[in-house]
């Protein structure tokens, strides 16, 4: 039985298996520039995170209809409940869709007929977060946070992705400052390819409350104090990392040096289709890579249900962590 855990950094579109792919282009009619998924798998090397993002785009084409978003959300929740994962919080990415001619409420209520039936069907727990794209205008985020309005009984939170480099936080502050009004909580992903500073803008100006991966904090230590002191989470992804260069290798990865500094850290897969690995994956590669101990990886474990959505339900938080205390470590 694997480490239970939460995962809070795994966008829905990054779950999209070639093998998906191809049966999703056959049944829309969508013609994919690949001859066969041997040939889509060797487009999977990056250079960098917008090398990745122009095969996310792109492969998103397949998606189209409610039961493709249900069935793609299904193929993750199967994947994820078999390495442990019992809690989920997922990120998707509305302005993808709807500049493609599917609206928003074909993609929520396609995932949520997965979602809705996740703890029975799957075992797992489930949350959705909303990302805007942040190189796409602070009116169109705007926007797609209006059109969500009928859905936010679905959809706990608000997120910051895409290409991060000339995109700062505070280009979102309205946006931020209108979802914290609707009762969203709010995340953002910083200092993955970008600065520091993006890291800060984000806690002040659109009142974060984890930080998506925030690797670079390292290079500014008063930035890491605060983080430390005020316990804010970050969602990191190590095997993204090795993948989109933000570390040459998994045994350079800083993760031990930041579980040291006392930083809240977690470890997620962020898109697993196109990283090699799913959340027990990354669990499994920083322990043999880093040479972790079973306690270290045990406060991962329950670092990732601490970092949780979970305040409408404490019993349940209180029910995962039990489960990680009592767990007998011999893998992951
Ligand atoms: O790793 C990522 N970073 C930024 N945007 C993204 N959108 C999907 N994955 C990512
Ligand atoms: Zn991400």
């Amino acid at each position: 039985m694997p480490l239970p855990k939460a995962e809070l950094h795994l966008h829905v579109e990054g779950t999209l298996e070639p093998e998906l792919a191809f049966e999703l282009a056959a049944r829309n009619g969508v013609e994919l520039p690949y001859a066969d998924t041997d040939d889509l798998r060797k487009a999977y090397a990056f250079d960098d995170l917008q090398s990745f993002l122009n095969l996310y785009y792109e492969l998103m084409a397949v998606l189209r209809t409610e039961r493709d978003f249900e069935d793609l959300a299904n193929a993750y929740l199967a994947r994820a409940a078999a390495q442990g994962v019992r809690h989920a919080e997922i990120f998707f990415d509305p302005q993808a869709h709807i500049a493609r001619g599917v609206p928003m409420g074909t993609v929520v209520e396609g995932l949520w007929r997965a979602l809705g039936r996740s703890e029975d069907n799957h075992g797992v727990s489930t949350q959705l977060i909303m990302c805007f794209l942040r190189d796409e205008s602070a009116d169109s985020a705007m926007e797609t946070l209006r059109a969500a309005e009928p859905y936010l009984d679905r959809i706990v939170g608000v997120g910051l992705d895409s290409a991060e480099v000339g995109h700062p936080p505070a280009k979102f502050r309205e946006v931020y400052e209108a979802a914290a009004a609707l009762g969203l909580r709010r995340v953002a992903h910083a200092g993955e390819e970008g600065p520091p500073e993006y890291i800060t803008e984000a806690l002040d100006v659109l009142g974060i409350e984890r930080v998506d991966h925030g690797l670079r904090c390292l290079e500014d230590p008063a930035l890491v104090e605060r983080l430390v002191r005020e316990r804010v989470p970050l969602t990191l992804c190590p095997l993204s990392n090795v993948r989109l260069r933000a570390v040459d290798a998994l045994a350079d990865h800083p993760l031990p040096a930041m579980l040291d500094a006392g930083l809240l850290c977690t470890v997620n897969s962020d898109d697993p289709a196109y990283f090699g690995g799913y959340a027990g994956d990354n669990f499994h590669a920083v322990r043999e890579a880093l040479g972790l101990s079973g306690e270290r990886m045990r406060e991962l474990a329950r670092n990732s249900f601490v970092a949780s959505f979970l305040e409408h339900d404490e019993e349940r938080r209180a029910r995962y962590l039990a489960e990680v205390d009592a767990y007998e470590f011999t893998g992951n």
